[in-house]
C-alpha cells in the first residue's frame, strides 16, 4: 500500500490510544439450546446484549470450524496475489462489487484492502442516490481466478451465513416482544453482503486506523475475526472504545442501522473502529445482512404508540445504500448520509 499517505492519517481526537488495558467486554451467548438452557433464557441474553451493547460474541452457531480454516486459506491466498491480479476483479463507482484497496470511512482511508460480493448474484440496488432517478443496476460478482476453489469456497461459507442470519433475526425479533419471523419478509429480495478485510502491517497505528469509527447500515453484521485483534466497540455506557477479544470458534454480532430503525431505538446501532497493527497482518469476514432494495424501513407500527412515537421518517433502503457507498471511493465534502438524517427531533 507503499507509504504513509495524508489520506490515511485521522483528525487528533480520532487518534487510537494503543496501551491496551483490559475492561469488560461484550457479551459471549451461547446458542445452543438444551434442557438447562431454554430458549427464553437465550431471548432474554440477547435482549439483553442488545440492548446493552449493540454487540455479542456467539458459540454453538452451527457453522463447522473446518469452513473456517478453509475461508481464511482462501482469503490469504487471495490477498497474497500480485496487485495487478487483484486489479482484474476491481470495483469501482459503477460495479460496487470486488476488490477494492483505497476504500474511505468518514472521509480518512482506511489501512487495509477488500473484496466483497453478494450473496445473491445478481443483486439490484438502485444507480444513484437520487430519489428521482428510477434507474435500477444489476449487479454481478466477480470471481479471481486465484485460488481455483475461491468461488465455492465463499458461496458454502454464504450459506451457512445465511441460515445463521435468519436464526439470528428471529431471536433479535423473539426479544422485541415479536414473532420469530416477523424480519423474514423484508429480506425476500436481500441485497446482502460479504467481505474480507485484509489489515496489512501499518508503521503508524498511533495516527491510521484500520477501519475509522462507522455504523454499520443493514439489520445485522456477522464477523469472523482471526486472533490478532484491533476490532474495538464504543461502550453505550461511558463512552470507551472496548476491544473485541478474539475468541476460540466464535463470530461477532452487531445490529445494524436497520434495527435501531424498526426497533424504534430500543435497540442502537453502535459505533465500531479496527486498530491497525504494527507487526502482524489482520484477516476479518464481515457478512453484511442487507433488506431488498425496495423495503421502506421505518420503526415498525407494534413498538409505537402514543406515549413512544416513532423516531423515524421512512427511507428506502436502497437509496440510503446507494448514497452510503458513495463515500467509499472519494473524500466527500461534507459528511455522509447516516439515519440521524431520518430522525423525527
Ligand atoms: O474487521 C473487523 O473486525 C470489522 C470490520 C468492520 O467493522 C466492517 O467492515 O464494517
Ligand atoms: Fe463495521
Amino acid at each position: 500500500m507503499g507509504e504513509v499517505d495524508q489520506a490515511f492519517i485521522q483528525a487528533a481526537e480520532h487518534r487510537p490510544k494503543l496501551d491496551t488495558i483490559e475492561i469488560e467486554g461484550i457479551p459471549l451467548i451461547d446458542l445452543s439450546i438444551s434442557d438447562t438452557r431454554d430458549i427464553k433464557l437465550l431471548v432474554s441474553e440477547i435482549a439483553d446484549a442488545c440492548k446493552n451493547w449493540g454487540f455479542f460474541q456467539v458459540i454453538n452457531h452451527g457453522v463447522p470450524s473446518e469452513l473456517f480454516t478453509k475461508i481464511n486459506i482462501a482469503a490469504k491466498t487471495f490477498f497474497d496475489r500480485p496487485i495487478e491480479e487483484k486489479r482484474k476483479v476491481k470495483r469501482d463507482e459503477v460495479n460496487s462489487i470486488g476488490y477494492h484497496e483505497s476504500e474511505h470511512t468518514k472521509n480518512v482511508r482506511d489501512w487495509k484492502e477488500v473484496f466483497d460480493f453478494f450473496i445473491k448474484d445478481p443483486t439490484f440496488l438502485p444507480a444513484s442516490p437520487e430519489p428521482e432517478d428510477k434507474q435500477m443496476r444489476t449487479l454481478r460478482n466477480q470471481w479471481p481466478d486465484n485460488p481455483p476453489e475461491f468461488r465455492e469456497v465463499c458461496q458454502e461459507y454464504a450459506g451457512e451465513m445465511e441460515k445463521l442470519g435468519y436464526k439470528l433475526l428471529e431471536l433479535i425479533a423473539l426479544s422485541l416482544g415479536l414473532p420469530s419471523n416477523r424480519f423474514h419478509s423484508y429480506f425476500d429480495d436481500h441485497t446482502t453482503m460479504m467481505r474480507f478485510n485484509h489489515y496489512p502491517p501499518c508503521p503508524c497505528p498511533e495516527l491510521a486506523l484500520g477501519v475509522g469509527r462507522h455504523k454499520d447500515a443493514g439489520a445485522l453484521t456477522i464477523v469472523a475475526q482471526d486472533d490478532v485483534g484491533g476490532l474495538q466497540v464504543k461502550r453505550k455506557s461511558d463512552g470507551a472504545w472496548v476491544p473485541v477479544k478474539p475468541t476460540p470458534n466464535a463470530l461477532v454480532i452487531n445490529v445494524g442501522d436497520t434495527v435501531q430503525v424498526w426497533s424504534n431505538e430500543a435497540y442502537e446501532s453502535v459505533e465500531h473502529r479496527v486498530v491497525a497493527n504494527s507487526e502482524r497482518e489482520r484477516f476479518s469476514i464481515p457478512v453484511f445482512f442487507f433488506p431488498s432494495h425496495y423495503v421502506m424501513v421505518k420503526p415498525l407500527e407494534e413498538l409505537v404508540n402514543e406515549q413512544n412515537p416513532a423516531k423515524y421518517k421512512e427511507y428506502n433502503f436502497g437509496k440510503f445504500f446507494a448514497a452510503r457507498t458513495r463515500g467509499d471511493y472519494k473524500k466527500l465534502k461534507v459528511e455522509n448520509i447516516q439515519i440521524l438524517d431520518f430522525k423525527i427531533i
